[in-house]
């Protein structure tokens, strides 16, 4: 695998492939990788010749008070683990590289409606961040084909709607959710997790999923299921953020039972913001 850590050495990477007509996937993250980046790679082999990946622990979609400093960097294992992928390229740029003049004066890009609501609300600015890093990196590797986790299912939508509303000619492959045997959806942020937060952890999967069933079987006052849903969240040791039932394409809050539906979930655990989604 080549480790592309310039931008001149990434640019000189995708000219040879593309001068030898090959199709490029791109699997951006910001590293220490589990099995579920690992699924992003493997899916992203079934759609090109070529598999690029970046590592890059972006500033711009971290919050003032959030964990940009703590944020585990485990360059030696996701290059390891990588390989094991095979995975063509990395690119690692730095924050230097990919904000040269500082994040206070960099241009932006902002997804309106959708980046306003859920995590958006939630973390002011952080789409932003998101649609903003992942607008430049697309830029810098142009792939054929883009691989990202419903594991953020707000964050895909933005990304396809940025790229309609962009024009990117980028296709936007949606992976499904890789899980632990106990269902806790495989997340970075679940390391910092003490042992008995991570039995409790769980009980955000259940949930969801418990109230599926609940609107399978033909309940449909969405508001309520979602109160009680928090407040078992409450008593599973959660401090719930936000429980939605919403529409699956415009992320508003679900109003009939004919609308195609996702229930979108975000909790702490201690100081660790859990996230996880279930469509219906
Ligand atoms: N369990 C998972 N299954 C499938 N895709 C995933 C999973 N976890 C993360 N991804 C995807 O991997 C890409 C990179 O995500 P990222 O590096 O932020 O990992 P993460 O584990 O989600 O980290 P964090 O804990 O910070 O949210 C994103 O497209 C994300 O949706
Ligand atoms: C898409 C992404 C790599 C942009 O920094 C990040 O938000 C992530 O890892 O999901
Ligand atoms: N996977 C989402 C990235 C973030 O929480 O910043």
């Amino acid at each position: 695998m080549n480790i592309l850590d310039s931008v001149a050495a990434l640019r000189a990477q995708m000219t040879t492939w593309r001068q030898a007509g090959e199709r490029i996937a791109f699997v951006p993250t910001m590293g220490n990788l589990h099995d579920g980046h690992f699924k992003l790679v493997d899916i992203a082999h079934q759609h090109a010749d070529r598999v690029i990946c970046s590592i890059f622990v972006n500033p711009m979609q971290f919050g003032k008070n959030e964990d940009l400093d703590k944020y585990p960097r485990t360059l030696d294992a996701d290059i390891a683990g990588l390989t094991a992928h095979q995975a063509d390229a990395l690119f690692t740029p730095t924050p230097a590289i990919m904000y040269p003049r500082g994040l206070e004066v960099q241009s932006y890009v902002e997804v309106p409606l959708l980046g306003d609501l859920h995590c958006g609300a939630s973390r002011a600015g952080h789409f932003r961040g998101v649609s903003t890093v992942v607008s430049k990196l697309f830029n810098l590797v142009q792939p054929d084909v883009a691989c990202f986790g419903q594991k953020d299912y707000q964050q895909l939508a933005i990304i396809r709607q940025m790229v309609t509303d962009l024009s990117f000619p980028i296709e936007i492959i949606g992976v499904p959710t890789e899980r632990a045997a106990d269902g806790l959806a495989l997340s970075s942020r679940n390391g910092y997790l003490s042992a008995e937060q991570r039995q409790q952890a769980p009980a955000l999967y259940q949930i969801l999923q418990q109230v599926k069933a609940a609107i399978v079987a033909g309940q449909h006052d969405y508001r309520a299921l979602e109160q009680q849903a928090k407040a078992e969240l409450t008593a599973a040791g959660f401090r719930p953020d936000y429980f939605n039932i919403s529409h699956q394409q415009t992320l508003t809050l679900a109003q009939n039972a004919n609308e195609p539906k996702v229930i979108l979930a975000a909790a702490a655990l201690g100081n660790t913001r859990l996230i996880d989604n279930l469509e219906v």
